[in-house]
């Protein structure tokens, strides 16, 4: 293999979506020299990718929406399970991000006063999502870079060269972080990351103290994913090893609207924005199913009947929401059972239909990616008749176990913002959430970071010589086995046994079988073969990634046996209650001695002027007795919960 590369510097970013170049910016322009790494081309990440919109209480479309209805939603869709301080803090900061991105030249879509327009989206009580078609996360992205650009500009004025103080390093791919000590021994700490670059097969040390960990999901662990190829659960394995925690990884989301047919396009995702703006769910049978799914926690807050729904897109204040509008998992498990009772589609999903609801023109105006996706990749117009949709594996709502004001990990020096941290989301996250999440936890953490930093000193940690040698081997073994198997074949089978035993709705003894063929893959993965060489050669990159996808599927599994309930993007069939003991309980997942380690951790309670948000009716629903505020009686006094 080549010779390594050495690159220094006081940031190191893994990841160039939202969250990584919002935390790059922040960090660089604390004056911090700032690298920023990409696996995929610049510019590609699942942030373009996002459609529907930002979540941020702005109220341009509705006054009464404020951060305290945000965060009272974003808990509700979480189903209690959030980091509390992270949903307060992103309620909060959303609105200033979203301002932010505009005054860096983001153009929203526009109310008919000229403000930033918000659209309708699940779980969120007022039309909240700031947007741009449904191409919302193109602009994020595009305004973004441009802001790096313009850092950048500044930096060669100043210092002569551009890339001075800011670098961007496109597809390349960070495979180990370096560390100062071991992993999970007293005093630890970051010191670099270690990669290669993927045109080339060059490879690269960063020597940097800090490093923020951006890279997104783990989507291509199953087999039908909205997710692209980069997905690989890099940065959650990356962490593990480097003896960091994740956080409650069995709480996995399952989209409910991908597209279903043809085969070479299952799994792509059909935007929310569709049922936003009016689109029904219909079975087989022509029936307006969701009303059948309504759960007791939400009854009170959607519609009842057909015309309800219908005059809430009107009159919010005077009728309730449809049920097509409950949070992503209800609507998931909704759509799953349907297909299961045999009232699918005929290619196994159901139908959503926003034809008969919006004129043909104001479809092509609000959704013009997915006319033309369905068009072209289906032949489907969907001004005139129905798409087809079933679940597809979406996001991740564990991660990194993280500091929520300073997005610190439990390892000095690395830090994680976007959808590869943990805790914001609780057991499932409300679309449009994620976007708003990367602008207020990415800004965050790239303060962090710098001030992390400011709190070292001169001091500069260091990585020991044979470990860059042991990682250079590493890279280069899977060229060097005579045998070996298809890193493609691997892949698709741990794709596939996560997909069918670790899915949408998941039993005991599934999952123990998945955990089985999981440990089986484990040796078959450690003897996998690339063949040519390293010049842009994507078999040698995916038997790189193999071992991430293993790890990271082996902690879902595990986490998913651990927790003996069923709440948001976790279905156990075997208990498919929710539990308020259980909601007590964040799942901590560590790597020790080589294998995934699980303890029990308490949840952070919400502190009591965070609870007052809720009435004692619905926090019964999810709480055990003892957290419970004191009940009031009618005189208005306190009832003492214990005779004393
Ligand atoms: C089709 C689709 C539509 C969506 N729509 C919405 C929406 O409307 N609203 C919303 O809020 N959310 C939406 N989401 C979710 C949201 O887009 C993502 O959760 C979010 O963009 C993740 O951002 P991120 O910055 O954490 O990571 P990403 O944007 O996923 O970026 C990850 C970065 O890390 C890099 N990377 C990964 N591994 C490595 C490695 N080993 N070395 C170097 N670099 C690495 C990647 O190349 C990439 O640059 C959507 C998701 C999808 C897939």
């Amino acid at each position: 293999m080549s010779e390594t590369t050495r690159h220094s510097y006081d940031v190191v970013v893994i990841g160039a979506g939202g969250a990584g170049l919002r935390a790059a910016i922040e960090a660089r322009e604390q004056g911090k020299k700032t690298a920023v790494i990409s696996k995929s081309l610049f510019g590609k990440a699942h942030t373009v990718m996002a459609e529907g919109g930002a979540a941020a209480s702005l109220g341009n479309v509705n006054s009464s929406d404020d951060w305290q209805t945000h965060f009272r939603d974003t808990i509700r869709g979480g189903k209690f399970m959030n980091n509390p301080r992270m949903a307060e803090l992103h309620a909060q900061e959303s609105p200033q991000r979203i301002l932010e991105l505009e005054y860096w030249g983001a153009l929203f879509d526009r109310t008919s006063e000229g403000r930033i327009s918000q659209r309708n989206f699940g779980g969120h009580e007022y039309p909240r999502l700031a947007h741009v078609g449904d191409r919302t996360g193109l602009e994020m992205i595009r305004t973004l870079q441009q802001r790096v650009v313009q850092l950048q500009q500044a930096d060669a004025a100043e210092y002569g060269h551009p890339e001075a103080m800011l670098r961007v390093f496109a597809e390349t791919t960070i495979t180990e972080l370096l560390l100062e000590g071991e992993p999970g021994q007293e005093g630890s700490c970051i010191a670099g990351a270690f990669g290669y670059v993927r045109e080339t097969g060059d490879l690269l040390v960063f020597e940097a103290p800090a490093v923020v960990l951006a890279t997104g999901g783990i989507g291509r662990s199953f087999k039908v994913t909205s997710n692209s190829w980069e997905y690989t659960g890099d940065g959650h394995a990356l962490a593990l090893r480097a003896g960091a925690t994740l956080l409650n990884m069995e709480f996995v989301q399952f989209h409910p609207t991908g597209m279903v047919w043809p085969p070479s396009v299952k799994g792509i995702l059909v935007t929310e924005s569709v049922r936003g703006d009016g689109g029904v769910l219909r079975n087989s049978e022509g029936r307006r199913f969701m009303f059948d799914y309504v759960p007791d926690v939400f009854r009170d807050h959607y519609a009842q009947t057909e015309d309800e729904a219908d005059g809430w897109y009107a009159d919010p204040a005077n009728n309730r929401r449809p049920p097509e509008l409950l949070p992503r998992d209800e609507v998931a498990r909704a759509i799953n059972n349907e297909v299961k009772q045999g009232r699918g589609s005929p290619h196994g999903g159901v139908f959503l239909d926003v034809s008969t609801r919006l004129p043909a023109e104001e479809i092509m105006r609000r959704l013009p990616s997915m006319h033309h996706q369905f068009k072209e990749l289906a032949d489907v117009d969907i001004t005139a008749g129905p798409m087809e949709v079933g679940p597809t594996c979406h996001y991740v709502m564990g991660g990194v176990e993280v500091d929520p004001d300073t997005g610190a990990s439990t390892v000095p020096g690395l830090f994680a913002s976007g959808e590869v941290a943990g805790g914001m989301h609780g057991s499932n996250r409300l679309g449009g959430n994620s976007l708003s999440d990367l602008l207020v936890f990415g800004r965050r953490c790239g303060l962090g970071a710098a001030s992390y930093l400011d709190g070292l000193g001169d001091e500069r940690p260091a990585t020991d010589a044979e470990v860059i040698d042991r990682l250079s081997r590493e890279a280069a073994a899977p060229f060097e086995r005579e045998s070996g198997e298809n890193p493609y074949q691997l892949q698709q089978e741990i794709q596939q046994t996560m997909n069918d035993l670790v899915g949408i709705i998941r039993r005991g003894n599934e999952i123990e079988q998945a955990l089985e063929s999981l440990e089986k893959l484990r040796e078959r993965i450690a003897g996998v073969r690339a063949e040519g060489d390293t010049i842009y050669n994507p078999g040698w990159h995916l038997s790189l990634d193999l071992r991430n996808m293993l790890l990271v599927s082996e902690a879902v599994a595990k986490a998913a046996l651990e927790r003996e309930e069923s709440r948001g993007g976790h279905t156990r069939d075997d208990f498919p209650q929710m539990s308020a003991e259980w909601r007590r309980v964040n799942l901590v997942v560590s790597l020790r001695e080589g294998g995934i380690r699980l303890n029990r951790r308490p949840l952070d309670p919400l502190r009591p002027d965070l609870m007052e948000l809720f009435d004692r009716e619905e926090l019964g629903k999810y709480l055990t007795e003892e957290e419970l505020p004191p009940a009031e009686r009618s005189d208005g006094a306190e009832t003492a919960k214990e005779d004393n």
